[in-house]
């Protein structure tokens, strides 16, 4: 596997070396000994899925609050999502910056995110399937998020959303957050 860096340090781009032969592929997609060299969380109590059916679906921006923060893995095993994570720690010299990349089935790219910062996505296909390894379980209480057309972030979406549910058109702006934190 490759580890590479973003704009963001501690957002990594995880690309699989596919071994190829007549039938097809085999890659490695997750390591515990490339993770753990890196200082990488390895341990994810929960992986998950989802499917969007149309094209430029929207998904996000959410997050865990503190003490249920997640690290993500995030992969696209069928079409393709133009992928953002966000830096939300206010003590980051990067915080309110966003980093992307396109991931899919085809480049079997994975996007590794830290704690402390945002994610979402626009599928840029139909069926766009995106597989999640969890590092912590699921807590609704402290599920929340933020907008994905946030002024402060302008994020350079690659197109508008098509679909996306009431709860994610509906997420506070980051000032609104801080403002009453
Ligand atoms: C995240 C999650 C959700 N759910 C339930 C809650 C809802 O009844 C239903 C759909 O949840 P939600 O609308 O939050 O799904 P997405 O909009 O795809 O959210 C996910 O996609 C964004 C981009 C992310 O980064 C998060 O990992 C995750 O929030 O599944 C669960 O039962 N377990 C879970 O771990």
């Amino acid at each position: 596997m490759l580890f590479t860096r973003t704009d963001l340090k501690d957002v990594w781009l995880l690309e699989a070396s596919p071994i190829r032969d007549e039938r097809g592929s085999f890659a490695r997609t997750f390591c515990v000994d490339e993770m753990e060299a890196r200082g990488l969380e390895h341990c994810f109590v929960q992986h998950s899925l989802s499917r969007s059916a149309a094209k430029h679906t929207l998904r996000g921006l959410h997050f865990q609050r503190a003490p249920h923060e997640e690290v993500k893995v995030v992969s696209c095993l069928n079409g393709a999502i133009w992928d953002v994570a966000v830096d939300l720690r206010p003590q980051s010299p990067t915080y309110c910056r966003w980093t992307a990349a396109e991931l899919s089935a085809d480049n079997m790219r994975q996007l590794y995110i830290p704690k402390g910062f945002a994610h979402g996505f626009l599928s840029l296909t139909e069926g766009a399937v995106v597989g999640y390894l969890i590092s912590t379980r699921y807590h609704p209480a402290s599920a929340a998020g933020i907008r994905y057309d946030d002024p402060a972030l302008a994020i350079d979406w690659p197109a508008a959303p098509a679909v996306m549910s009431e709860k994610d058109r509906n997420w506070p702006l980051l000032a609104d957050i801080t403002r009453h934190a």
